[in-house]
């Protein structure tokens, strides 16, 4: 492999690798962190992350709880749920999987929990000190890219980003957090004219826009670093990311292939999390 094509694996296992001795210092001053995840009704893919963030807690020494709840739970019983374990002493983290049945609000149900039990970072408190610059739980995907991007040796403050995508759970945060690295942020989607030479211009491109292959070659700036958030599945059942990879690997610098970076790197930072908010609420 082209030793400008990042190495998800390596990347992961560091962090993690960090995260368990952390884990085991905690366990000997007598704290676990603890992590509660909800997942209702059957998606597969969802089925396949939530089994992942159980493994991921396992190999680092976090106590896990899986809730496996039924598509047709009431958004009342869901929220008698997280009550719950807003309340309960052996969980320092709850993250409700999405998206969820129609019939529930997500809204609703990300407002109930506890904001320093938050770790998915997606509680309207969280998300206003994260723009207000006040310490918070950041959202996985976004704080995962920059510890990425750092991890690569490129430096962010001063540099032009260019994010693809405007959505709550990548885009926005993604663009708050370069932003407080001091990078000249830029935020395109479906609307943005001249969206190629805007991108062109980006040092580091941060594309998650939901479409297979969007960014070719050119939307890219020779050398610039390109992280891909897009997980697709295409009809012959291969993932492809929002980048044409084989497209644009050969001009770009530093770059994420899919799968194998970014939804690593998501489920690592919330182990992350989870040991924050359980050093948080003990002391
Ligand atoms: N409550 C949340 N729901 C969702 C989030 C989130 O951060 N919190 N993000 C996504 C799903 N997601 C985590 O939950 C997630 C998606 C993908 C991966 C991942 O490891 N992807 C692999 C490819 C996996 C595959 O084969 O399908 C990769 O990129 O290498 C991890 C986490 C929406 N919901
Ligand atoms: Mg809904």
């Amino acid at each position: 492999m082209a030793d400008h094509i990042i190495n998800g694996k390596e990347l992961v296992s560091d962090v993690r690798g960090r995260l368990k001795e952390e884990v085991e210092r905690l366990a000997a001053e007598g704290l676990q962190p603890g992590l509660a995840v909800i997942l209702v009704g059957e998606d597969p893919a969802s089925a396949v992350y939530v089994r992942n963030k159980a493994k991921a807690c396992e190999q680092v020494g976090i106590y896990s709880e899986v809730h496996r709840l039924p598509a047709e739970t009431t958004q009342t019983e869901l929220l008698e749920l997280v009550h719950k374990l807003n309340a309960a002493a052996n969980i320092h983290g709850i993250l409700v999987q999405l998206p969820l049945p129609k019939h529930i609000s997500e809204d609703a149900v990300i407002d109930a929990i506890a904001v320093e039990k938050d770790v998915d970072g997606f509680h309207p408190i969280n998300v206003g000190n994260l723009s207000i610059g006040k310490p918070s739980l950041l959202p996985c995907t976004p704080a995962g890219i920059i510890e990425i991007i750092k991890r690569t040796g490129t430096s962010i403050s001063g540099k032009r980003a260019v994010v693809i995508g405007r959505s709550n759970i990548v885009g926005k945060p993604v663009a708050m957090l370069l932003l407080r690295e001091s990078a000249t942020v830029t935020i395109c989607h479906s609307r943005t004219e001249n969206m190629k030479e805007l991108c062109r211009e980006a040092d580091i491109l941060v594309v998650a826009i939901g479409k297979p292959k969007f960014v070719t070659k050119e939307f890219v700036k020779p050398g610039a670093i390109v992280i891909d958030v897009g997980i697709n599945r295409l009809e012959d059942g291969k993932l492809a990311g929002d980048v044409d990879f084989d497209d644009v690997v050969g001009i770009s610098g530093p770059i994420t292939p899919v799968p194998g970076v970014v939804g690593p790197m998501t489920i690592t930072m919330l182990l992350q999390n989870t040991v924050q908010a359980a050093k948080a609420l003990r002391s």
